[in-house]
């Protein structure tokens, strides 16, 4: 089984971000294809897109990333059998409002948004993984190695602390 991640961005300014989540797709050897499509100005091409990949017999997760007034999230939702995590890029402008869009959704929507990248990747992989037990290892592996991290640090901190338990 071939499961995949498709990562749609509304705009190519966005393939920035999107490269930040092929950075760990990759480190957990998760295919993925990158695609460009707005809901906002290409809504037929949007569809078609989808369309194409609705037939897929292997399992699929979307992640869309939109900036500004996300659309794209909820509408590749409202058009898809497979789960979309939404990842919007960030954005200081306007106190960071844009996020909103991403958050409050019609009622029938159910695009969880997820701000890093790294996060939104690996909700996609723990989804993949519910049909994969090779990806199911290589993402316990991942995640061995930030308790590992922490563990490292607990013990450098404890060392220089003068502190005796
Ligand atoms: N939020 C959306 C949608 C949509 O939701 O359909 N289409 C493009 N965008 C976002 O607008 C920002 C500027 O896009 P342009 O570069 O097209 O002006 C990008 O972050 C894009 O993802």
């Amino acid at each position: 089984m071939a499961a995949k991640v498709v990562i749609i961005m509304g705009s190519k300014g966005d393939r920035g971000h999107a490269e930040s989540i092929v950075k760990t797709l990759q480190e957990l050897n998760l295919p993925y294809e990158l695609r460009v499509c707005s809901a906002h100005k290409a809504t037929r091409r949007l569809l078609e897109i989808l369309e194409s990949y609705e037939g897929s017999s292997d399992p699929i997760v979307y992640i869309t990333i939109a900036g500004r007034s996300n659309a794209l999230s909820a509408v590749v939702d409202a058009n898809t059998r497979f789960p979309v995590i939404a990842c919007p890029p960030y954005s200081d402008r306007f106190a960071g409002m844009d996020v909103l869009s991403s958050l409050r959704l019609p009622s029938g929507i159910a695009s969880p948004t997820i701000l890093e990248p790294d996060g939104a990747a690996l909700l996609a992989a723990k989804m993949l993984a519910l049909f994969d037990q090779e990806l199911a290892q290589r993402l316990a592996t991942y995640r061995e190695r930030f308790a590992a991290e922490l563990e490292r640090a607990d013990a450098e901190v404890r060392g220089h602390g003068g502190a005796s338990a």
